[in-house]
């Protein structure tokens, strides 16, 4: 008997999805036990590219979530609600989930595993984290021997496009963002990519899985890319640095007692693996002991490339159920019930970045490394290179230094005569 499969959604993701599962030859055959028994979407009447058999496309998602003959709901609506209902009914229904949906699940995701393990059921998500990419069940299973220090990842496809054409071209942010939604990279509505929201999503549900418990998304600094002008990506490029939207997760303290768990704009080397990842890819770096350094890297978005994550989870819970395999796997289901410490950003010590307009005055590079010097801040380089209008610019690259203690520095410059601006401030990895 095949197993019968009810889908929510039949955009970018189902349409991907229904397309792979009705064209089976070549691939793992125990895809073709799969029924795609009912597809919720919202209009009946929007043209569709996939063909599917009369009754099986509904606008009723209610009905497919209380359906009995559905065994596996896999949710690609997207958005918090109703999919946060839908999911939490069909797991009250008995039924495994599949979903692409990092929105909800670093939202509802206590909520949701904790009902999914109460009714022994699985919630798979593979696709909610780079795509295509296979990252979540790596870090449940492949990696899950290992003691992770640290996971640091380009996981957002529409702000690394925009940064590599502004490091490329020498473009402005705004220029490149408007091609990206001519493109279709970018969402009409832009802010989830633009300022960090997806990737703190999905950094807080790889943090989750590398480090053993839950995060609480309001826990998670977020800072996007906005703030990212040409001029700093170009003398970035002058000091060997390409700058990325990082999402970071590692222990903050050496008694790993918290974590850091963050998303900004980072000054990368030039020659870190992460560096050489451009264009609409993303990347996810695993450090973890005994294996080292692992990289996971492609397709971070697509049809195609998350239909081929969304089904792998499918085909798992195909398994699942056809080898009556029991419903407490405990590489497939979440383990986690204590929340993760996450440390406040003022308590990160990383080098920085900072690019400041002065009076072309004699020694201002003296009044900065004096201020500095008085909050412990050492410098590791100082270039004065430019004018803007008739302003020097002065960019310094600090050594490893409390963020607190560095923001309280920044505050003092800020007062002092000479100081005209301080346009930018950046992490350096
Ligand atoms: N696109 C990607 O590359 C990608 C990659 C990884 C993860 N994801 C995630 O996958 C999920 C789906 O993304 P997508 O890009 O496929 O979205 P999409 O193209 O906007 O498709 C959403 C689908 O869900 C249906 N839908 C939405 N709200 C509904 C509601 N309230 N009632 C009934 N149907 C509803 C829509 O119906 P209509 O067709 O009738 O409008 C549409 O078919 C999201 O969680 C997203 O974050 C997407
Ligand atoms: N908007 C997301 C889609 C994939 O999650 C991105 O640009 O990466
Ligand atoms: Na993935």
């Amino acid at each position: 008997m095949g197993v019968k499969l009810g889908i929510l959604g039949l955009g970018t993701v189902g349409t991907g999805t229904v397309q792979l599962l009705q064209d089976t030859a070549g691939r793992h055959p125990l895809l073709k036990e799969i029924e795609i028994y009912r597809v919720g979407v919202r209009s009946l009447d929007q043209p569709r590219q996939v063909e599917l058999p009369t009754g099986v496309i509904t606008t009723d998602l209610e009905a497919i979530v209380n359906n009995p003959e559905i065994d596996i709901i896999v949710e690609v609506m997207g958005g918090l609600e109703p999919a946060r209902t839908l999911i939490l009914t069909a797991i009250k229904n008995g039924k495994h989930v599949v979903t692409a949906n990092k929105a909800a699940i670093s939202r509802f995701g206590a909520e949701i595993f904790t009902a999914a393990n109460q009714a022994g059921v699985y919630v798979m998500l593979e696709a909610a984290v780079g795509g295509g990419i296979p990252v979540i069940q790596p870090l449940k299973q492949s990696l899950s021997v290992n003691r992770i220090h640290g996971i640091t990842g380009i996981v957002n496809g529409t702000t690394n496009y925009i940064l590599t054409r502004m490091q490329t071209e020498g473009s402005d942010f705004n220029d490149v963002l408007a091609d990206a939604q001519r493109l279709g990279y970018a969402e009409a509505d832009p802010t989830a990519d633009i300022d960090g929201l997806d990737a703190a999503d999905k950094i807080a549900i790889l943090a989750s899985l590398g480090f053993d418990g839950r995060i609480n998304l309001q826990e998670v600094y977020c800072e996007g890319i906005r703030q990212v002008s040409k001029t700093d990506i170009s003398y970035a490029a002058k000091l060997g640095f390409v700058i990325k939207l990082l999402a970071i997760a590692k222990h903050q303290t050496s008694d790993h007692s918290q974590l850091s768990v963050r998303v900004h704009p980072t000054l990368v080397p030039q020659t870190h693996p992460l560096a050489s990842i451009n264009g609409v890819y993303n990347a996810i770096l695993v450090e973890g002991e005994p294996i080292g350094q692992v990289m996971f890297f492609g397709p971070g978005a697509g049809a195609g490339a998350t239909a081929s994550a969304v089904c792998s989870d499918i085909l798992n819970l195909v398994a699942t159920l056809k080898t009556n395999t029991p419903k407490s796997n405990p590489l497939l289901a979440c383990r986690h019930e204590n929340y993760l410490q996450i440390a406040p950003i003022s308590e990160l010590v990383t080098r920085f970045y900072a690019r400041f307009l002065t009076k072309d005055q004699p020694s201002v590079i003296g009044k900065l490394g004096t201020c500095f010097g008085k909050y412990g801040v050492s410098l590791e380089s100082v270039v004065q290179t430019g004018f803007q209008a008739q302003l020097a610019e002065i960019v310094v690259v600090t050594h490893d230094v409390r963020e607190g203690d560095f923001r309280q520095a920044l505050a003092e410059i800020e007062t002092l005569e000479a100081i005209d601006s301080i346009p930018s401030i950046l992490r350096v990895l």
